[in-house]
């Protein structure tokens, strides 16, 4: 029987005072390739979070791996991607670094690195296109590739569950192809794949789910929609005024337009 990778029931957020998701069900079995879509501020990334337990729920229960957050310890088994940032928080890191840092949950506290996690590294650089720009400082790089930094460092950690919060906003086509073939790549080994995707583009034949958030609550959870017109455009901006009217159901926008 397949592990339940995330399990949360009646998830609540509120930030600010505000509720953010407003008692969200879904639960994402191991080898699912799940796509988190809906229109700039339906909770997307906060739902994400949430299931990580990076944001605290203040109701309802999130599982990871049968776990609530407070108690999982196999954090390896995760690899993050986050919305892109500014990677090292102005602290100055190279590229080699960063992904490094991919491999912490896999090392026994203070053991040092061994060739194992050198070539899982190595790995990943060569998985996004940036071998050579290793020794590099990641501050300097462009935006799409400091988002292939953050790709490669969740590779690095070689986790069964990929969490990536938008990996394709704002990368040029070829970087999206690059993350098409890396994704199609861990699909076959059989790897949990959770995405918040705006535009599915290439990466579109992958998914498997489709979850739609509407104002912190689950509008579509099924078969992902098919784009059409302006949805399916390259460059559609996304900016759905009519999207929170929409009532739940079929769909065929990738914001959950019916
Ligand atoms: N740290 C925070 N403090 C207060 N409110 C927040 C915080 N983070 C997010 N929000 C609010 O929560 C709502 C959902 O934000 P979230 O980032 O989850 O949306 P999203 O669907 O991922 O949006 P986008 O597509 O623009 O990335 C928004 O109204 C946002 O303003």
């Amino acid at each position: 029987m397949s592990e339940t990778a995330f399990a949360m029931t009646g998830g609540r957020v509120a930030l600010d005072g505000r509720p953010v998701l407003a008692g969200v069900d879904l639960t994402v079995r191991e080898g699912e390739v799940v796509a988190i879509m809906g229109a700039n501020g339906s909770g997307k990334s906060t739902l994400v979070r949430a299931l990580l337990g990076l944001t605290p729920l203040s109701g309802g229960t999130t599982l990871l791996y049968g776990s609530p957050p407070a108690r999982f310890r196999h954090w390896w088994r995760i690899g993050y991607v986050p919305q892109r940032l500014a990677i090292g928080g102005g602290v100055p890191a190279t590229v080699r670094e960063v992904v490094t840092s991919g491999r912490v949950a896999r090392r026994r506290r203070l053991s040092p690195y061994r060739q194992e996690d050198r070539e899982a590294v190595a790995r990943a650089l060569e998985a996004v296109g940036l071998s050579d720009r290793a020794g590099d400082s990641a501050q300097a790089l462009s935006g799409g590739q400091q988002q292939r930094v953050l790709i490669a460092r969740a590779l690095a950690g070689e986790p069964d569950t990929y969490v990536m919060d938008e990996p394709t906003a704002g990368v040029d086509a070829g970087t999206q192809r690059l993350l098409a073939d890396t994704l199609a790549r861990l699909v076959s080994a059989g790897k949990t794949i959770v995405l918040v995707a705006h535009e599915l583009g290439p990466l579109e034949p992958l998914i498997t789910r489709g979850v739609v958030v509407r104002e912190g609550r689950i509008a579509h959870d099924g078969p992902p929609p098919e784009p059409e017109g302006d949805c399916a455009r390259p460059g559609h901006e996304h900016v759905h005024p009519h999207a929170a009217e929409a009532a739940a159901g079929p769909l065929r926008g990738w914001q959950g337009e019916p």
